[in-house]
């Protein structure tokens, strides 16, 4: 039973608030990216690609950032628009700021990394002022990526998005997307991302994140139901915990918890999993399936990404996922996933 209740007499099915960025995949595999000589270029930045995840399966999806104006903002703008994504609050900054940008180093078969340049990135020049109560209004969902808290003005302006959201019966959902380059230490990083977590509706993190945001309250080590408990405490109603390679869990306030390991596949690289997972599982619930059948859905996708050679272009639809999904349970069984 899926225990978030969304508002369906709303426009908009998913807004989401942080980086539109762009990636810089190297095209030599198995190599560092000193031995790299050619890249190909992707909109990229964790919440862009959840949203053009959004948008490729059919759900109707707008964000809230600021892009650079420069080439690299207006490819952003032109890429969103393609995938129908509104981008009616993207403001064009002119202060100078460029767009992040992110290397992916495939290293061997096994092994690949990114390398963020991100020094006075634009999108954390979104201010309060950027945040309109009335857009956020018109959607079920927003979507917060952590980053967008790691500095100000766009800390306060995620913030104020938050409450507008909560004002609005607009379900919140924090994807913490930790990357540590904007955070000055990681005490910040905590206290911000626990301010939000306390606000929102649903959590997704990676494990070491969610170790991340409890960096105030303990360093014990703690289960992941004992994880999920702390944020029931306060306002979620589901909390999403993944393990890479190990697949995901998800609990809900009511008690209840589940597991999918994920879809065997031959990786590409380790990024990207996280963003298609988000956007499928987000799907799954938006569409009223059971947990259990988003988590899936989003294990699914995530697999189909670390497979592919980009993130944002190999956002899979709905029914490249159930083909994915199908295939892969001819192959090793019905409960290729679940355990
Ligand atoms: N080797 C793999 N094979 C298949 N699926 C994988 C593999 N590694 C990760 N995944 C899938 O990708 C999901 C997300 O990966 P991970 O746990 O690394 O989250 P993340 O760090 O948020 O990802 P990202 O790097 O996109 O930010 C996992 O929960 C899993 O479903
Ligand atoms: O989140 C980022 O800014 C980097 C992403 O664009 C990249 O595709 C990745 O690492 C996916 O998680």
């Amino acid at each position: 039973m899926n225990p978030i209740k969304f508002d369906h007499s709303k426009e908009y099915d998913l807004i989401a608030l942080g980086r539109a960025a762009v990636d810089l995949n190297a095209n030599e595999l198995y190599r560092t990216l000193e031995a790299t000589k050619t890249f190909s270029k992707y909109v990229g930045g964790s919440p862009a690609n959840v949203a053009i995840g959004m948008a490729r399966l059919n759900k109707k999806t707008g964000f809230i950032g600021r892009v650079a104006d420069d080439q690299f903002g207006n490819y952003i703008l032109q890429y969103f628009a393609r995938e129908s994504i509104d981008t009616s609050q993207m403001p064009v900054d002119i202060s100078g700021s460029k767009t992040g940008l992110t290397f992916t180093e495939i290293k061997s078969k096994t092994e690949s990394s990114i390398l963020m340049y991100r020094k006075e990135a634009v999108d954390l020049k979104l201010e309060a002022a950027d945040i309109k109560e009335e857009y956020i209004a018109k959607s079920k969902i927003l979507l917060i990526s952590g980053t967008a808290l790691a500095a100000e003005p766009s800390r306060q302006a995620a913030l104020l998005a938050i409450e507008y959201a909560r004002a609005n019966n607009v379900r919140v959902i924090f994807d913490i997307d930790y990357r540590p380059y904007s955070w000055r230490n990681d005490l910040e990083t905590s206290i911000y991302y626990t301010i939000a977590a306390e606000r929102s509706d649903i959590i997704i993190g990676s494990r070491s994140e969610f170790d991340y945001m409890e960096n105030i309250f303990t360093t014990k080590q703690t289960t992941d139901a004992e994880v999920a408990q702390r944020w029931f405490d306060y306002h979620s109603k589901l909390v999403v915990i993944k393990h890479g390679a190990d697949g995901s869990t998800a609990y809900t306030a009511a008690g209840e918890s589940f597991a999918v390991k994920i879809f065997p596949v031959e990786l590409l690289k380790s990024f990207g999993g996280g963003d298609a997972y988000a956007s499928a599982f987000i799907y799954g619930l938006l569409e009223n399936w059971d947990v259990i059948d988003a988590l899936e859905f989003g294990s699914a996708s995530a697999s189909m990404l670390v497979s592919a050679h980009s993130c944002s272009d190999a956002m899979p639809t709905a029914a490249a996922i159930h083909e994915f999904i199908k295939t892969k349970k001819e192959e090793y069984g019905e409960l290729v996933a679940r355990v």
